[in-house]
């Protein structure tokens, strides 16, 4: 006998379909929708019809497709379910304020995510010149680090390359990075291959826009990239800087001091110096230098010798100077060999430690998203919010 308050419904049927709602997430938030209020009323007949009401956050929502066939395939499920209804409509004005305000505090209290208290390990990738393989280590690395299934995002701040979002496979047909969702003010990151992700080539109409903003526009669009992105709980932030030591360098060494910056150089010994220069502008901003990463390293050749292309020893200097003046030296993470298969992987959008993860450069990549991954946030500097009485 079907239980409930109204004729013909069974109640605990409901009960179980809304369990099974709660393993349906939203595929930009990445919470359950449950939990986010997107699930109005669910009742059941006792001919075991099941109808759910979803609010959607926004008219047009992308996700939509997505969340409605989830609660479909989530709803048919449940024993006892036979026939499935599902009943979309979008969040009143009201019910969307209260959920941005719920997942990002209140407006008034909003500030930049990720300050000196924050738990996540930011790293800020740098390199002195362009062209060296930081982007495609920055988003190889994410995905190492996603695998090891930590909650990971990017922030791509290289106003003149742009290129994450190619890297990990976001482009259309076009060659447009898709535009993010906005629930309001809220911009809900892009998520690809399990990595949150923002690109200033994301609100650009193209990709020559941005290059020549000036120093107040790219610290406006980082720190709103910092403040009203909802990035969710996050153990690790990586940021693509641009190459040098320009104004977003600056920028956020002002908005992360306690960013940790990882410097990619090519073994070319001539590159040492501007390389070199990078990680100083980032200690003089406050951030701690963790180490180097050399990439283009030696490519390996089918008769087994080695191919050093762009020479050798340039990661091992760098890092030597850079450890001038610091109190823990600054190691070498890795030597990243030329490769092929990591070229490729970037051009299809699939970064290499999917793709071809034995390969000896997808190995060392996967080296150090274990070392990165293990390193634990650095307490020094941060207040603990312990009270002695
Ligand atoms: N180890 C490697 N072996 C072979 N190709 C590589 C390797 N690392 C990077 N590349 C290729 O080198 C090119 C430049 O890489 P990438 O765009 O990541 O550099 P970048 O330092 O981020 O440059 P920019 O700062 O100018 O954007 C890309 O085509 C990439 O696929």
């Amino acid at each position: 006998m079907p239980e409930g308050g109204s004729r013909g419904t069974d109640a605990g049927l409901a009960e179980a379909v809304r369990a099974a709602l709660s393993r349906v997430l939203d595929p930009e938030i990445r919470r359950p929708i449950t939990e986010l209020d997107m699930v109005g009323s669910v009742s059941v007949d006792d001919l075991g019809t099941a109808t759910v009401a979803v609010k959607l956050t926004i008219v047009g929502c992308p996700a939509a497709d997505t969340i409605e066939r989830d609660v479909r395939a989530a709803t048919a499920s449940v024993p006892g379910v036979t026939t499935v209804v599902v009943d979309v409509s979008v969040m009143t004005k009201e019910e969307r304020a209260a959920l941005t305000e719920r997942l990002r505090g209140s407006r008034a209290a909003r500030r930049p995510q990720f300050g000196p208290d924050s738990l996540t390990q930011v790293y800020a990738v740098t390199s002195g010149k362009g062209g060296v393989g930081k982007s495609t280590l920055t988003a190889n690395l994410a995905v190492a680090l996603a695998q090891r299934g930590l909650a990971v995002g990017i922030l791509d701040a290289d106003v003149y390359g742009f290129s994450i979002p190619g890297i990990l496979g976001l482009l259309d047909a076009s060659g447009a990075a898709p535009r993010p969702t906005r629930v309001d003010d809220m911009i809900l990151p892009p998520v690809a291959h399990e990595v949150k992700i923002i690109s200033i080539g994301m609100f650009v109409d193209s990709p020559s826009a941005a290059v020549a903003w000036r120093g107040p526009m790219l610290h406006r669009t980082i720190q709103q990239f910092l403040t009203d992105v909802y990035w969710g709980d996050l153990d690790v932030l990586l940021l693509d800087l641009p190459p040098g030591t320009g104004d977003v360098a600056i920028t956020v060494g002002q908005l992360l001091s306690h960013a940790e910056v990882v410097v990619v150089t090519t073994p070319q010994p001539a590159a040492a110096d501007v390389a070199e220069r990078s990680g100083t502008v980032a200690r003089q901003t406050g951030q701690r230098v963790i180490g180097v990463i050399e990439n283009m390293a030696g490519l390996a050749q089918p008769d087994g010798t080695i191919l050093d292309l762009f020479g050798s020893g340039g990661g091992a200097e760098v890092a030597r100077r850079l450890s001038v003046g610091q109190d823990d030296p600054v190691p070498l993470l890795a030597s990243i060999p030329l490769s092929v298969s990591l070229r490729a992987g970037g051009d299809a959008g699939i970064p290499i430690v999917l793709s071809d993860p034995d390969d000896p450069a997808a190995q060392a990549i996967r080296a150090v998203a274990g070392r990165l991954a293990t390193r634990g946030r650095s307490l020094a500097g941060r207040r603990l919010g312990v009270t002695i009485s």
